[in-house]
């Protein structure tokens, strides 16, 4: 089975704890060129605030998927086109890799399986609210980075590997690394993507490049640049 993630090169991904920029709307947000969205965070996230993202992008027609980071900010909704739920291969806690998922699979009688996926996360930036959450150890060589890709997709299945390094650019040489121990999973690459050349670099190394923060700080004109690197790229 594959998704439809096989046909991207960009993710915008709305964090519900922050607002859009001054004067700009999610219609502006949808149509940067961007080929989904994907609503999560870490810090400050509620049902509440993740209901108003998610209502709010679901009048256009763009993809958009649920990244929870915990189990009660998944919302129920007609709207949007799937979960994408994270497991952390470098979580220092199991918590992160299987106990949340059994506690939201023993509380939630009502999950839709047909539409929920997994990412397998490699947490690089040791600054970043999602590695102290996660307690995540950010000391891995390339070479290591590789070797937990390998194990995300051949022993545990994952179609979806994903290098994260929220906040800052990271290093392209672990991107490749992730890259060339993949058979078919789809790499994801997020963290400091901020204008076309840093776009272009990592669309060059992954499958797909995630911008977060940009969209929140700079606005869509700066978002609409990386989706040019990224298509350039690929
Ligand atoms: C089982 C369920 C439903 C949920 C658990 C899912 C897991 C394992 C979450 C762990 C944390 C994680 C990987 C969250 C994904 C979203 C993410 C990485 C957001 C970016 O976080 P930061 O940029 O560090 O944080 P803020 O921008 O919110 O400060
Ligand atoms: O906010 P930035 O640094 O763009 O990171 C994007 C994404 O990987 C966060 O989960
Ligand atoms: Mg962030």
């Amino acid at each position: 089975m594959s998704g439809p993630w096989t046909e991207w090169d960009h993710i915008l991904k709305i964090d519900p704890d922050k607002s859009l920029v001054d004067g700009e709307t999610f219609e502006d947000v949808a149509a940067t060129g961007t080929d989904a969205i994907e609503v999560g965070g870490t810090t400050g996230m509620t049902e509440e605030k993740m209901e108003r993202v998610v209502e709010a992008c679901g009048k256009y027609d763009i993809p958009m998927y649920i990244e929870p980071s915990n189990p009660s900010s998944v919302v129920h909704s007609d709207v949007h086109d799937g979960y994408l739920v994270p497991i952390v291969m470098n979580a220092g806690d199991v918590t992160w890799t299987t106990g949340a998922h059994k506690e939201w699979v023993r509380l939630d009688d009502d999950i839709d399986w047909s539409r929920t996926w997994t990412e397998a996360y490699i947490v690089l930036n040791p600054e970043a609210s999602v590695a102290t959450y996660t307690g995540a150890n950010c000391e891995q060589d390339a070479d290591d980075v590789a070797a937990y890709a390998e194990v995300a997709e051949q022993m545990f299945g994952q179609e979806i590997v994903y290098v994260e390094y929220s906040g800052t650019l990271g290093d392209p040489s672990k991107v490749r690394a992730a890259s060339e121990a993949l058979e078919e999973a789809t790499l994801f690459y997020g963290g400091g993507i901020h204008d076309y050349d840093s776009a272009h670099q990592m669309a060059q190394e992954a499958d797909v490049v995630i911008v977060g923060d940009l969209v929140h700080d700079e606005g869509v004109e700066a978002v609409r640049e990386t989706v040019e690197g990224a298509r350039d790229a690929n």
